[in-house]
């Protein structure tokens, strides 16, 4: 009998078109074809680390949606209620790919299909079933209908019995501070967990991350994982706080980090693991995916993140034969 989704991503999932390692945006001749999008990202890590992912968003009527459903589907990501918009095309993200230079990241997804994103969109019967509704604050800021349907997918979930995650993921090329805070902001004290920069936390909220973090638990959150600038990561609950330093790897392209984190720790909450687990999980998937190119290439399976993490834990042969 087929069974319904443990997560459910909503967003807008790209073509990416990655330029040549180490070669600036406009000079680089060779491209490589990939897709990326926050929640995409997110779904596509669950789905290799062998959870029912689901992921909600639309793609134009043209070959780079079909590319898009097409490659989320075959890493086992379910699409069976994504949406084809027959007016617009689908959304592109053009970018190169550097270890410790800045990252050139241009967005061609203004009146995509992914920004035309509406409440009608978002059937009850897609969330009907999910232990976790993991949603960003991109989605949001695509429009004001995308907007609205963010707001119907956390009903949605509320009514499924469904945790809400969130994460900011704040695009400055999306829209200024204040709109980030408001938009984003208000979804913060949505989420019963959070994962977001401090950066993401102190411009959201105009506070410091761990008096933002304080006031989250107050509210509606359980958890807030704040992620640091030195790429250490905090789990702070009602319970007390645990401190996660990031595994030490050479970086080839650090896009993507974030949803890796995400999608690791989400994973080992599902899972039902402790949260000092889950952030050595998500540090984990973390370090495996800045080792190569796009935002998915490195995204572990269960098995790649388990020798991983005894490797970068106890020391063990990295070498599997
Ligand atoms: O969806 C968007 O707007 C994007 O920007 C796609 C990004 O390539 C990923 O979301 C990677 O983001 P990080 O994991 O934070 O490095």
């Amino acid at each position: 009998m087929a069974s319904g989704p443990d997560v459910v991503t909503c967003g807008e999932a790209m073509l990416l078109l990655l330029a040549e390692p180490g070669v600036p945006l406009e000079r680089a001749v060779h491209f490589r074809r990939s897709v990326a999008g926050a929640e995409s990202n997110v779904a596509m890590g669950l789905a290799r680390l062998g959870h029912r992912a689901r992921w909600l968003g639309r793609v134009g009527a043209d070959p780079a949606g079909r590319a898009v459903l097409r490659e989320l589907r075959a890493e086992g990501v379910d699409v069976a209620h994504a949406g084809v918009d027959e007016q617009a095309p689908t959304g592109l993200l053009l970018r190169d790919s550097h270890p410790h230079r800045a990252i050139d990241v241009q967005y061609y997804r203004s009146g995509s299909a992914g920004s035309r994103l509406a409440p009608e969109h978002i059937p009850a019967e897609a969330v009907a079933g999910a232990r976790l509704v993991h949603i960003s604050g991109i989605t949001p800021m695509l429009s004001p209908t995308a907007a609205a349907a963010t707001d119907r997918l956390i009903e949605l979930a509320r009514a499924a019995g469904a945790e809400v995650s969130f994460d900011p993921n704040v695009r400055r090329k999306l829209g200024g501070a204040a709109q980030w805070a408001q938009t984003a902001g208000r979804l913060l004290r949505e989420a019963d967990l959070v994962l977001a920069g401090e950066d993401e936390l102190e411009l959201l909220t105009a506070r410091s991350a761990d008096e933002a973090a304080a006031e989250l638990l107050d509210g509606r959150a359980h958890t807030v994982v704040i992620k640091r600038a030195d790429r250490s990561a905090t789990a702070l609950t009602a319970g007390g706080r645990g401190d996660q330093p990031p595994y030490p790897v050479p970086v080839t392209d650090p896009v993507g980090a974030g949803d890796a984190f995400a999608a690791g720790y989400l994973s080992a909450r599902l899972r039902g693991l402790s949260e000092s687990r889950a952030l050595a999980e998500a540090a984990c998937v973390a370090a495996l995916v800045v080792q190569s190119a796009t935002d998915t290439d490195g995204l572990p399976s269960a098995d790649g993140r388990e020798r991983a993490l005894a490797a970068f834990e106890d020391g063990a042969d990295p070498v599997h034969r």
